[in-house]
């Protein structure tokens, strides 16, 4: 397994606040895997990312990712490993507006050991004819695209995705899912998505269903649909 989550637990606020979101999350995914996050709004699906991101702490568990304990880690020691290890990809691109494409990937070029090849990636992702432009002079697909060039430009092995389509429409989340899937078999990165949409469920290695803070199914697919086949989007 390259990413395991043992016992996972993790609550906010306090005596009436309180709420207990991940209720004892015990699941693996393999190395190279593609993984879905699936679940109804307020399932927990987004603090089960976050915290494998390690922009949030856990109550108590242990998650091993490629057999390195990162709960418990220091401030420092948890922005190395974020910096050497992961690549995070959100609704909304969070894209830096008075820079280019090109300077928006290069942010991350800079803290980078071994970067991917520049050129190479704004070729696969179709952003050659766009990287002098801002983000404001792009579609909401173009900048999703900069987006995942930004977190794939340092070779993460491990890509984080929280609803990578979810303002996107069905063309759009099309193409970034075939790219998606591209970068997973061209680099063999693992990669979770957290998402809503059921027709996403069927292009992943491995599906896991957290329902209430807990997971209610979790199962690999024996058939694979390619994301250029894949419906209702
Ligand atoms: N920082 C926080 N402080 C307090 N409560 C929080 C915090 N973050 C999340 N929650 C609560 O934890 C629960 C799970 O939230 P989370 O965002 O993980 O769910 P989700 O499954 O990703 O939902 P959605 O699909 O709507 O994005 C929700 O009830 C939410 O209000």
């Amino acid at each position: 397994m390259y990413l395991e989550v043992k016992s996972m637990k993790k609550s906010y606020g306090q005596n009436e606040s309180y709420i207990q979101v991940l209720k004892g999350i015990t699941t693996g995914v393999k190395r190279g895997h593609i993984c879905a996050i699936e679940g109804s709004s307020g399932s927990g699906k987004s603090t089960f990312l976050n915290c494998i991101g390690g922009l949030d702490t856990l109550d108590s568990g242990s998650i091993l990712v490629d057999g390195k304990e990162i709960v418990g880690l220091k401030q420092n020691e948890l922005s190395d490993y974020r910096r050497d290890n992961l690549g995070f990809i959100f609704q909304f691109y969070n894209l830096v507006p008075n820079l280019t494409v090109e300077e928006n990937i290069q942010v991350c070029e800079y803290l980078a050991e071994n970067p991917l090849d520049m050129e190479e990636l704004l070729d696969i992702l179709g952003l050659k004819e766009h990287q002098k432009k801002f983000p404001s002079q792009l579609s909401g697909g173009q900048q999703q695209r900069c987006a995942i060039a930004r977190a794939l430009i340092k070779n993460p092995k491990l890509l984080l995705c929280d609803e990578p389509t979810g303002a996107l429409d069905s063309k759009t989340s099309k193409d970034i899912l075939i790219l998606l899937e591209k970068i997973n078999k061209k680099y063999g990165t693992t990669i979770l998505i957290v998402t809503h949409n059921n027709s996403i469920k069927k292009m992943v290695h491995k599906v896991i269903d957290i329902k209430d803070g807990q997971i209610s199914k979790e199962y690999e697919n024996e058939i694979r649909v390619p994301a250029e086949k894949l419906e209702d989007l």
